[in-house]
């Protein structure tokens, strides 16, 4: 039961090395042991030192945060574990707690844990189009990533898991407007404009200038997000199964219901490679490439998986249209033969054709 914290499990210096790599295979660790790795980043970041976080608080934190994902196929709670380690890697490989402050430390994971609670497992195109509450509510606009932003802070309303209660106002408000911001930044239909703004900025970089580390924060949460390609194939895969099996209970939804059927969800049309190859040249090859620009130390571990993972999709293409090829020609054979009424006529066959 994830809520029963041992506060005397100790992680060991092994483990805890490990979780700090973008290879963290999370198919090997249980809901439990998750949620006992999210307290150990608090605790090797510092964030439960320098923010004054006692351990019973974080613990009704992270457990009413299990509680707030829900049992769908991606959008879960080992989603968001997921996203929280490959956010806590990259501080480490970047070395982020020396460019950015403590603040903007706390900013950043607590972003990455919040950032889809309460996902209900459709999209926005479906929250919009089929009229949810969600969408009433927000207006149609990004009303999945509104609806996590709040979820969050209404959780953090409650003093027995307020992990921020010892922020002052002036921190709070900056904690606040910055994690809103991240997740805000995580939905989709935002992305060209948020990667646009990211890239006038590169050159010219300004740790100093709050804008350009907002716009740095904003970047590095969603290739958080959107970075299991830059895992391990036995780890990136099943995701991958994950993602297309919520993508299909939405589309099958969508035809019951007589909604709009985006084709990248659509069972009879999408393939492992062609949901990929494109999302991986178009989407997230261009984002990772221009963090990498700012920090070209996640070129090895980050950048160089994803190229391998577009190699593989590709592969994977090829293979499927030789292979789709080759059955139709012997359909195709097959048929001829079929059709062609026999001959007895005396004609010569070459090499046992009938010309
Ligand atoms: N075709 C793929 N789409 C992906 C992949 N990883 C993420 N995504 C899409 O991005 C959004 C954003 O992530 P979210 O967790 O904030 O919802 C996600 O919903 C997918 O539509 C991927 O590997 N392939
Ligand atoms: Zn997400």
């Amino acid at each position: 039961m994830p809520c029963d914290f041992n506060s005397q499990v100790q992680v060991t210096k092994e483990v805890r090395d490990y979780l700090k790599k973008p290879t963290f295979d999370n198919w090997q660790w249980d809901d439990p042991e998750m949620m006992i790795l999210l307290r150990q980043m608090f605790l090797d970041l510092g964030l439960t030192t320098k923010f004054n976080i006692d351990m019973e608080t974080l613990h009704l934190w992270l457990f009413e945060i299990y509680k707030h994902y829900n049992d769908v196929p991606f959008h879960n709670f080992k989603h968001c574990f997921m996203v929280t380690q490959m956010m806590y890697g990259m501080c480490c490989l970047i070395d982020l707690p020396n460019k950015l402050d403590d603040l903007d430390i706390l900013t950043l994971i607590t972003s990455a844990i919040c950032h889809d609670l309460d996902h209900p497992g459709y999209n926005n195109a479906y929250q919009i189009n089929a009229r949810t509450e969600l969408a009433l509510r927000y207006n149609d606009i990004s009303p999945l990533e509104n609806h996590h932003c709040s979820v969050a802070f209404e959780i953090l309303e409650r003093q027995e898991c307020n992990i921020l209660r010892n922020l002052n106002r002036d921190e709070f408000k900056r904690l606040r407007e910055g994690v809103i911001r991240c997740i805000l930044a995580t939905d989709m239909a935002k992305h060209n404009e948020v990667l646009k703004a990211f890239r006038s900025i590169v050159d010219g970089f300004d740790f100093a200038n709050k804008d350009n580390k907002a716009m740095m924060m904003m970047i590095v949460m969603k290739v958080a997000d959107i970075s299991n390609e830059a895992r391990p194939m036995e780890v990136a895969v099943p995701w991958l199964d994950c993602l297309l099996e919520e993508f299909f209970n939405q589309s099958d939804l969508e035809k019951l219901e007589g909604l709009p059927v985006a084709p990248f969800m659509d069972r009879d049309k999408v393939t492992k490679p062609s949901s990929q190859i494109g999302f991986i040249k178009f989407v997230l090859l261009p984002l990772f490439e221009a963090l990498g620009e700012l920090f070209p130390v996640i070129t090895d571990d980050i950048i160089v998986p994803v190229r391998k993972a577009l190699d593989y999709y590709t592969d994977m293409q090829n293979a499927l249209e030789e292979e789709k090829k080759r059955k139709e020609a012997e359909k195709c054979e097959a048929n001829l033969s079929g059709l062609v009424p026999p001959r007895n006529d005396s004609r010569p066959k070459q090499n046992g054709v009938v010309q």
